[in-house]
């Protein structure tokens, strides 16, 4: 399978050398040169297969044999086997029309652990059959970084660096990172918001020199792996649900900051899975609400809210959803994205507004929207949400119309966010591994958001 960028500007690649290019280097993003489709019956043969056997099949889709099978499914088994659940991502009823997809088994209780155990086995992988040096740099507004510390923390020949906005995290989640004291992680709390950590990671990856002279990997959702990984679960939600008869019109609700997960959903109906309704949850950072709505694409001021991972005004991905809406052409991308870049704005015409539109539905919820929902979620089902998959709930519940089922996807477990679910006065025990965080001493550095001040910090870690 060969790997190609949105702006049109760099050589077919492999698989490999795809995982390891992270941001194109044009500056555009990876993607498949082709999608792979997936016939109804073979959905049909997918049925049984439980979630490691579906994710080898679908990975081997994309890297067909660049990677030889016996490897992938030593490193898709290795990668699932740390989950707490024997189904991974298990689905949960709450009633005839809604389902709760909890991704949040993994060792980081995120969604992220899906897609950063893989590509963290992947880069040890790559790391040995390659000789490559692997320096990730990553930007995190919470979960991702913790996650991919996991992934990759006391892997010989692998270091990481995480950068995340200086008190605006949840307090679990800055003590999942910064309480690693392995010493080839490095966590760097940056004065300013997500979209400052992430528009200086991203401007140090568009360095080529500086990209390669430090050997600059990337775990976040700009890396193709990511997104594959995380198309796995679409189909297996969507193969439990058909075993009951539940796919005729099946909707999946998705929390969205970064597009990332949402793309993948977009990506999984590209190859074939009848999605019917893909409905794109925002909480009041609703840039991207806006956009489906509006067909403007305009980052509004920062606002705080409950679910902080999903504070995020600038979306990497939209970009990878706008080469397919203008029909794959990487000159036209990146006319759209210099012009974002000039004027902080993009307008869409009207005829591909209605594309968008037949592509996802968008809700946007207030914040306090998002806690109502979780106290009613408790105390209608006796079942917990976290704020960011109340987020995708409540869009569920706008948006599902009748003779249709939606699952939303539940992106992270509640104990991370236990300063937001007590606002409604709701006691929680945390799992014994969060519990434990607490009595650990934090090892971080405090930094303004210069990208000087970041690559002096870069070049004496890595
Ligand atoms: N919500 C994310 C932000 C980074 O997104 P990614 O999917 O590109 O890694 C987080 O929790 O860090």
């Amino acid at each position: 399978m060969d790997y190609v960028s949105t702006r049109g500007k760099v050589k077919e690649i492999g698989f490999m050398d795809a995982v390891l290019m992270g941001l194109a280097d044009d500056g555009g993003l990876i993607i498949p040169k082709h999608i792979p489709q997936v016939t109804t019956e073979t959905l049909g043969k997918w049925q049984q297969l439980s979630y490691s056997e579906l994710a080898l099949e679908v990975f081997s889709l994309f890297i067909q044999d660049e990677i030889p099978r016996n490897d992938l499914k030593e490193l898709v088994d290795n990668s699932y086997s740390t989950f707490r659940d024997p189904a991974v991502t298990p689905l949960h009823k709450l009633n005839d029309e809604l389902y709760v997809l909890e991704l949040f088994h993994g060792p980081t209780f995120a969604f992220k652990d899906v897609a950063l155990q893989f590509l963290g086995n992947l880069y040890g992988y790559i790391s040995r059959k390659t000789d490559s040096i692997i320096h990730i740099l990553g930007a995190t507004s919470g979960d991702t970084g913790a996650s991919a510390i996991e992934g990759v923390r006391g892997k010989e020949g692998i270091r990481i660096c995480i950068l995340h906005p200086h008190q605006k995290v949840s307090k679990v989640q800055e003590l999942q990172m910064t309480t690693v004291d392995d010493a080839n992680v490095l966590n760097l709390a940056v004065e300013g918001t997500f979209d400052d950590c992430q528009r200086i990671i991203k401007e140090l990856f568009a360095d080529v020199d500086f990209k390669h002279r430090y050997h600059l990997r990337a775990i976040n959702s700009i890396n193709i792996a990511r997104i594959l990984a995380q198309t796995v679960y679409y189909f297996y939600a969507y193969l439990q649900l058909s075993k009951e008869n539940k796919t005729d019109k099946l909707n999946f609700s998705v929390p969205t900051g970064n597009f990332g997960d949402i793309f993948a959903g977009y990506l999984a109906r590209k190859m074939g899975l009848p999605i019917h309704k893909l409905i794109l949850a925002t909480n009041e950072n609703n840039i991207l609400e806006r956009f489906v709505r509006e067909g403007v694409y305009e980052p509004g001021a920062f606002r705080g809210t409950y679910s902080p991972s999903m504070d995020i005004q600038v979306a990497s991905n939209f970009e990878r959803y706008l080469f397919y809406l203008y029909g794959e052409d990487g000159q036209a991308v990146s006319t759209i994205m210099q012009q974002f870049k000039d004027t902080g704005r993009v307008v869409i015409p009207a005829d591909k507004l209605q594309l968008v539109q037949a592509d996802f539905v968008g809700y946007s919820v207030e914040n306090e929207e998002s806690l109502d929902t979780i106290r009613t979620y408790y105390d209608k089902y006796n079942y917990l949400l976290d704020p960011h998959t109340a987020c995708g709930v409540a869009a569920a519940d706008k948006i599902t119309a009748d003779n249709e089922v939606t699952v939303a996807l539940s992106t992270a477990h509640p104990a991370k966010f236990d300063e937001s679910i007590q606002l409604r006065s709701i006691e929680q025990v945390f799992p014994q591994q969060i519990q434990a965080l607490f009595n650990k001493p934090q090892f971080q550095t405090v930094v303004g958001g210069t990208n000087n001040e970041i690559q002096d910090q870069l070049e004496k870690f890595f």
